[in-house]
């Protein structure tokens, strides 16, 4: 049977079922519950059939940076937090009116746990994390790039998972053997979050974040035996990976009675969730997200397309047995450098101070932020590069500082944005953004004028999670067809480009030369 017309049945019959309840009587009002995981905070948000947010909850965790360039995450504390949101929201509706769970999570983190006890193994290692620098130094000395970029549309980087768990194994007294034998478990946060809301039922991964890995073979859809053997790690501690929407397992964790039991009916890694949260099923259709960093991911179709200009090709989501595929820019530090201005210097009380502050002076005077805390991604994948602000004069204050800061955000996805340009010899025409730092205005009317593209904002700005829940909808037939989700999509405001080309291009070079002395 046609996949449409067979998810139109499913959708019919779920109508059907939600029409009435056991008792015959009418039914609640069905939501999806959307858990997103991000790099700094668990989000859980209700959306309804119009996919708007019904309720939801936020909460952070904390950040351990035990060394220079090294960025841990309590995997427990994020169980802890995300059930707590999850309950939260729950709480605010009716519990019988969640039809299924969809989950989203920073991607490349890697937790490992003992399939016994559930008890993590060490504090996860994050994808910001730099310690498997050096090693990924030698695999690229040894030849092994080629390989990777074949295999996973990867590049050789500490970025992602493989690495982290192969330091892990070489670390961790005992692990490998526990690992060889199935009593430890290896997943990103995904699986890990699948696994603690299924009570130790079901180890599993969806597609796109297993295509973060660098162990996962985007071609044949299957962890690739090559360099698991070239990285000495144990086959039988990976999850099983399936596709982002359809049944994971069941959940009876909303009410601490355990009353409910819900399905999880979809998984995406945070940044493809928004791509999809975005409305971009076609190819061609890009989005931009500004979160801890900011990350570009432009649909390709049904084909993985190869960079020669350091973006990354990568599973966007598996829908039925569609795989579809994404060309990706990595921004490391994004939303952390207004962080960092906040805890680390001081020099604002919360992150929109950093709009009023920099809008307090008119540029920058010359000053440059690189902000390469956890080193350079896109298009430079300089793993040990150093943040550095330049072009300092007696006449700069801390508002110079700021708004220098704010614009190294919009530098580095131009630095993206580039960089695809020259990969696919076309421009966009317009940008679709999301994330925590979009509300400001300032960086988002900067971003239009430094790119001289029409950035467009919607009014949902949960687009990570949006992604989640039309994946866990699609997965239960809540919604039937793209079609259906392509129309829920809502626009909140245009940013059209105010500055002329000799402008853009002087700024432009000046940030070229400053990151160009890390690079
Ligand atoms: N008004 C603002 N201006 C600039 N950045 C902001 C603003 N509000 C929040 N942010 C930044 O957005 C980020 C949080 O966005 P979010 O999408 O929640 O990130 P993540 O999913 O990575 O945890 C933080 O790094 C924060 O500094
Ligand atoms: O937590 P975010 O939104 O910054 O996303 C992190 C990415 O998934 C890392 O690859």
């Amino acid at each position: 049977m046609p996949l449409q017309r067979f998810q139109s049945m499913i959708s019919r019959a779920w109508e059907h079922e939600m029409s009435r309840n056991v008792r015959g009587e009418a039914a609640v009002e069905q939501y999806i519950l959307a858990l997103d995981e991000g790099t700094t905070s668990c989000r859980a948000i209700l959306v309804d059939g119009r996919g708007k947010t019904a309720a939801a909850a936020q909460q952070e965790f904390s950040q351990y940076f035990p060394q220079a360039g090294w960025v841990e995450h309590d995997a427990d504390e994020i169980w802890r937090v995300q059930l707590q949101v999850m309950r939260e929201a729950a709480a605010q509706i009716d519990g019988n009116g969640i039809a299924a769970i969809g989950i989203t999570n920073q991607r490349e983190t890697v937790v490992v746990w003992d399939a016994i006890t559930g008890e993590p193994l060490h504090r996860a290692i994050v994808w910001q994390c730099r310690r498997t620098s050096a090693f990924c130094e030698q695999l690229k000395a040894e030849g092994w790039e080629a390989e990777v970029r074949s295999r996973t549309g990867l590049l050789l980087d500490p970025y992602f998972s493989g690495t982290k768990l192969k330091w892990l194994l070489d670390e961790v007294p005992g692990l490998r053997g526990k690992g060889e034998r199935g009593e430890a478990l290896f997943g990103t946060v995904d699986s890990w979050l699948i696994w603690k809301l299924t009570e130790g039922a079901v180890h599993a991964t969806d597609v796109s974040n297993a295509s973060r890995t660098m162990l996962f073979n985007i071609h044949s859809l299957e962890w690739d035996a090559h360099i698991l053997s070239k990285l000495n790690i144990p086959e039988a501690m990976l999850p099983e990976v399936k596709p982002s929407t359809g049944i994971y397992g069941y959940t009876r964790l909303l009410h601490d009675d355990g009353s409910i039991e819900v399905p999880i009916a979809g998984v995406a890694g945070d940044q493809q969730a928004a791509l999809f949260g975005q409305g971009c099923f076609d190819p061609g259709m890009a989005k931009n997200t500004y979160g801890t960093g900011c990350f570009l991911l432009k649909n390709t179709g049904s084909k993985p397309v190869q960079s020669e200009k350091g973006l990354l090709a990568t599973i966007a989501w598996k829908h039925g047995d569609e795989t579809t595929y994404a060309l990706e820019g990595s921004v490391f530090t994004a939303g952390a450098v207004v962080q960092w201005l906040r805890d680390g210097l001081g020099l604002i009380a919360n992150a929109a101070e950093s709009q009023t502050i920099a809008a307090s002076v008119a540029d920058t005077q010359g000053v440059y932020f690189v902000p390469a805390f956890t080193g350079l991604g896109t298009p430079y994948w300089k793993p040990d590069a150093r943040g550095m602000i330049t072009g300092l004069t007696r006449g700069i204050t801390s508002a110079h500082i700021v708004r220098a800061a704010l614009e190294s955000i919009a530098y580095q996805t131009a630095d993206v944005l580039r960089a695809m340009s020259a990969e696919s010899g076309i421009g966009l025409r317009e940008l679709r953004i999301d994330g925590g730092a979009v509300v400001n205005d300032l960086l988002v009317q900067f971003q239009a004028d430094l790119l001289g593209v029409t950035v467009i904002r919607p009014k949902t700005l949960e687009t990570t999670a949006l992604g989640a829940a039309f994946l866990a909808g699609l997965g239960i037939g809540f919604w039937s067809s793209l079609d259906e989700l392509r129309a829920l999509w809502e626009l909140d405001a245009t940013f059209t480009p105010q500055r002329d080309e000799e402008w853009r291009q002087s700024v432009y070079s000046g940030w070229l030369q400053a990151v160009g002395y890390q690079v």
